[in-house]
């Protein structure tokens, strides 16, 4: 089921650095939005706090909430873990696990979760997930070889296939595409656009052109200087941000003029 996300007054921290300052955003369900802006800007530390994945790292903090469709997921009591079960990533570089089958793969985050189920309802997830990721008909025959031997593009779909397995409402992509090539790039973009019938989708980008192939709503990010914190400037249709964006800094970013 895919999820609404709202951000109120999101700051994030690492230590005493406030690298993300005062986000408010509301992301519709069943989307595909881009965050885009220039380097340092806080797009993949505000993606991290989506799923409390920032968290990981000793002295990193979120102040402010974010609810998924209402509930704060820094609510009093709300286990990081199930908020990463609901809230799902993808990482710029494919990371299966090289050894474990293409079938083991897809179930490693089920099995991580402590899930026990039988072999035709394993055979079902890997098939649903791997169908879900454009996978299946490239791997059907040879389940049983290691993930590794797949290539960066196909890799990276099984990571789809496996943020699928778990059943997610919302997945986060961080430039998912940045180390492949261009037909794998393509596949993954067209997925991309088919994950929003059922999820609500957020992906980091610094490919203009990607954001505006697979996304719906383009979030801008910027920042003022060296040390200062990174803050949303502008959030709208994707359309709009490209052709005719509010703001004067958006429509530098995006006609090249700086970043
Ligand atoms: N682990 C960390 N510890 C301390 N500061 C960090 C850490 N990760 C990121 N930062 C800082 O937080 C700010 C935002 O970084 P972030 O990586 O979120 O930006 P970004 O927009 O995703 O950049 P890029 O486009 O280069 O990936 C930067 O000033 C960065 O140096």
């Amino acid at each position: 089921m895919s999820k609404r996300i709202d951000a109120i007054d999101l700051n994030v921290y690492y230590g005493n650095f406030l690298a993300v300052e005062g986000v408010n955003i509301n992301i519709e369900p069943k989307t595909v939005t881009a965050f885009i802006g220039p380097s340092g800007c806080g797009k993949t530390t505000f993606l991290r706090t989506i799923n409390r994945m920032h968290e990981v790292l000793p002295g990193a903090r979120a102040e402010g909430k974010l609810l998924l469709d209402g509930d704060d997921i820094y609510g009093p009591g709300v286990d990081p873990v199930t908020v990463r079960t609901m809230v799902g990533m993808v990482f710029q570089r494919p990371n299966p696990f090289p050894t474990m089958s293409i079938r083991d793969n897809v179930l490693a985050g089920i099995k991580l979760n402590g899930k026990s189920m039988s072999k035709s309802d394993a055979d079902d997830v890997v098939e649903r997930s791997l169908k879900g990721a454009n996978l299946w008909n490239e791997v059907k025959d040879r389940l049983d070889r290691p993930g590794s031997g797949l290539s960066g593009g196909q890799q990276q779909r099984l990571c789809i296939a496996r943020t699928i397995a778990v059943k997610p409402d919302v997945i986060l992509m961080d430039e998912p595409c940045s180390a492949l090539d261009p037909i794998s790039t393509l596949a993954v973009e067209d997925l991309i656009n088919e994950l929003k019938d059922e999820y609500t989708v957020v992906i980091v980008t610094h490919n203009m052109q990607q954001a505006a192939r697979v996304s719906d709503k383009t979030a801008f990010f910027n920042i003022a200087g060296t040390g200062k914190p990174g803050k949303l400037i502008e959030y709208a249709p994707t359309q709009e941000i490209f052709n005719n964006p509010k703001e004067k800094s958006t429509e530098d970013y995006v006609s090249g003029r700086f970043g």
